[in-house]
């Protein structure tokens, strides 16, 4: 443990602060985040929203330490990572702290390894006895909705959206304190993607917290707590979800609530959302 002192239960399992991130040589290097502060509590779902080129991805991969920082602090559940080395992060991964799921999911898999393998491999290394991991595996198997005929397949062998759901059954066998997702959904289909949605609102209730990366408002508004908005770098509004989606505060959600047609709130017409985008450019 890091802190001196004891964490409580409800101390946040992730806390970032002040966070920057320069990319590109130091003469001419481009801020991808500015000044990002955010904090996650045990067992909160926070979706992260923001356009294409916004710094979600960047965010994902400053907190996991995949790119350095240039200013700012991260904790992860209580534990100041920044500076940490690949064994230390491994060591983070090992202890059930904190796992993630990309956007593809060949990345989170081993091409070589079977679904059975993928899914007992971390609760091996854990120190679990390999017949209760296997009944562990099998159990995840069936809470992300697939059948255990797959066990003996190989991710080439899978549909993207098993695959999808192997990769957030691998992240979660172990029950970690803290799972980033990096856009889980988008490649899927509508069926697959409200497949994969529901079930990790179901799986809120193993006590993990999420945090769920997304260009699309409308598809993780039902599934988070809250809602972080990501604008040029810059976290521009945090909130409850029901009050970003009704009451949205900054010019760019108000126009992301206006561009999705499922959420509740009105969408905004074509002439409203150009003078929200003239607002932003001003
Ligand atoms: N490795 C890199 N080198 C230089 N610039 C980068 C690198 N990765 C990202 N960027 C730049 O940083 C900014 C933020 O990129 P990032 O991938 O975090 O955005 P994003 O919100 O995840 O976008 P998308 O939804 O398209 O994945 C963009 O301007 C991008 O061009």
């Amino acid at each position: 443990m890091v802190t001196g002192d004891r964490r409580r239960e409800t101390d946040p399992v992730l806390e970032v602060t002040g966070l920057d991130v320069h990319y590109g040589p130091r003469r001419r290097s481009r801020p991808a985040l500015k000044g990002v502060s955010l904090t996650v509590a045990p067992g909160e779902t926070v979706g992260v929203i923001g356009e294409t080129g916004s710094g979600k991805t960047t965010l994902a991969r400053a907190v996991l330490g995949l790119v350095p920082a240039a200013a700012g602090s991260v904790r992860i559940a209580g534990e100041d990572v920044r500076g940490y080395g690949r064994r230390q992060w491994r060591g983070l991964r090992r202890r059930g702290v904190v796992q993630y799921v990309f956007q593809d999911p060949l990345r989170s898999l081993d091409p070589d390894l079977t679904v059975a393998d993928s899914l007992t491999e971390p609760l091996l290394v854990q120190g679990v006895p390999r017949t209760e991991a296997a009944r562990r595996a099998r159990a995840f198997l069936d809470r992300v909705r697939l059948p255990a005929d797959l066990l003996d397949r190989l991710p080439g062998e899978l549909s993207g959206g098993q695959r999808q759901r192997v990769a957030v059954a691998r992240a979660l066998v172990t029950e970690p304190r803290l799972v980033i997702l990096d856009e889980p959904v988008s490649a899927l289909d509508s069926a697959n993607r409200v497949q994969v949605l529901e079930i990790l609102k179901e799986l809120r209730a193993t006590g993990v917290a999420l945090v769920l990366i997304s260009h699309d408002l409308g598809s993780v508004v039902g599934t988070s707590d809250r809602i972080a908005v990501l604008y040029r770098g810059e976290l521009v509004e945090v909130g409850p979800a029901r009050d970003v989606v009704n009451h949205p505060r900054h010019a760019y959600t108000r126009l992301l609530v206006g561009s999705a047609p499922t959420l509740r709130a009105a969408p905004t017409d074509r002439a409203g959302r150009a003078a929200l985008r003239a607002l932003l450019n001003a």
